[in-house]
């Protein structure tokens, strides 16, 4: 059976070969921003909110079709985000990198690259664009590459969300060094979401020298004390942030206190 994910990955294909073509390294110079994701969440005694740009995604369709990403990343940096997530796929989730460009020019927190990465010349637009980070995903690799690319991307000083949705992802994660591993609420095969995968595989995780971020599916408060208690410190929050009327107390409401 063919998946959303295997469909994404074969388009993506595509417009990595052109992108190889087309794109000379340093061909766009975004400011440059040096904050670690890694040491502001594991320092802070807040939930960190990593906020996400997501206009649309293949299981919700049209989300917010007329956001404007300048004013969306300032209004998310004021309202206390540790960072944001910045879809750049185009096809699947109507993102360009214009609008990672747009959001690096107005913030100072650092930027996740959210695409789905597969080849070096991405990642070294991610880095020009501005991004402090990029997304690995472990379903959509094998190993080999995974590792690869993890290395490339840290020899830039980029740092790796790399996500899993299972114990055999996270233990590819483990392998390959990972400090920050996103464990997926939503199955990319299914559309499934379940707070219960960050629960179960959270208990695999050593959280003191890892940092865990719940990715989708967070959308009140109690499901932030839910994933708070199983030991994520950072939660990746695209639809509820992209559909609030007012975003400054949906992160009110969602920064709890850790540890209480
Ligand atoms: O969101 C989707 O439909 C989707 C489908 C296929 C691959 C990836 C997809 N989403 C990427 C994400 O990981 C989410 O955008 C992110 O975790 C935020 O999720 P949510 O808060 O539920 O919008």
């Amino acid at each position: 059976m063919t998946t959303i994910l295997d469909k994404i990955i074969a388009e993506k294909k595509k417009e990595v070969a052109k992108l190889k073509e087309t794109y000379q390294s340093g061909s766009i110079q975004a400011k440059r921003v040096h904050h670690s994701l890694y040491e502001t969440c594991m320092q802070s005694n807040r939930m960190n909110i990593i906020a996400e740009m997501k206009r649309a995604s293949p299981s919700k369709g049209v989300i917010n079709d007329g956001v404007e990403p300048a004013e969306q990343g300032a209004l998310y940096e004021k309202s206390g985000a540790s960072a944001i997530s910045v879809l750049t796929d185009q096809p699947f989730f109507k993102g360009t990198i214009e609008d990672m460009l747009a959001v690096r020019e107005v913030v100072d927190i650092p930027l996740l690259n959210k695409d789905f990465i597969i080849d070096e010349v991405q990642i070294d637009r991610a880095y020009d664009a501005g991004a402090n980070l990029i997304l690995l995903i472990a379903a959509a690799l094998p190993e080999s590459r995974l590792q690869a690319l993890y290395n490339y991307a840290t020899n830039k000083g980029l740092e790796i969300l790399f996500e899993v949705h299972n114990e055999e992802e996270l233990e590819v994660a483990k392998r390959i060094g990972a400090k920050i591993i996103g464990v997926n609420n939503r199955d990319l095969k299914t559309f499934e979401v379940d707070l219960a995968v960050t629960e179960r595989l959270a208990k695999l995780i050593d959280s003191t020298t890892t940092l865990l971020v719940s990715e989708s599916g967070i959308k009140v408060k109690e499901d932030v004390e839910r994933v708070a208690r199983a030991g994520a410190r950072a939660i990746l929050v695209g639809e509820t942030m992209m559909r609030s009327r007012d975003v400054k107390s949906t992160f009110d409401d969602l920064r709890i206190l850790l540890g209480e």
